[in-house]
């Protein structure tokens, strides 16, 4: 039979899906959905020198942008690190991002990755 094209998906960009996809459910609010627009956040741009979000990690994914699953788990920690040197401690982003962040973690473990094989390698 023919695969679908999502079929065709390397091991790793499948994988990657599917751990982004439960560290965007860790984003109820969507603040790491899309990038922070300067309008929003006065003087983001010149603070953040490297900004990251999930739509931005959606976008690597499908170019096949990461060789290794920690390329991908070092966007992940930028994109938080990023909101919490922005947004002063105490909030909201500043702790939904410190959250994130101890949430994803979590998630990412090597007793949490083993089990789906290893095409970690
Ligand atoms: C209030 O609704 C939204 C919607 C989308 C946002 O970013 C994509 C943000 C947002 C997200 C952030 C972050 C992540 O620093 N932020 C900082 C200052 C002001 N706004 C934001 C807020």
């Amino acid at each position: 039979c023919v695969l679908k094209a999502s079929q065709k998906r390397r091991p790793l960009s499948r994988l990657l899906e599917q751990l982004l996809r439960n560290l965007e459910k860790r984003d109820p609010n969507q603040f790491f959905a899309w990038p922070v627009n300067d309008n929003f956040a006065p003087g983001y741009s010149d603070i953040i020198r490297r900004p990251m979000d999930f739509s931005t990690i959606k976008q690597k994914i499908d170019d096949n942008d990461y060789k290794s699953l920690n390329c991908f788990i070092s966007d992940f920690k930028l994109m938080c690190n990023n909101a919490m040197k922005y947004n002063k401690p105490g909030t909201v982003y500043h702790k939904a991002a410190r959250r994130l962040l101890h949430a994803g973690l979590k998630q990412l473990t090597p007793q949490k990755l083993r089990p789906l094989g290893n095409m970690l390698t």
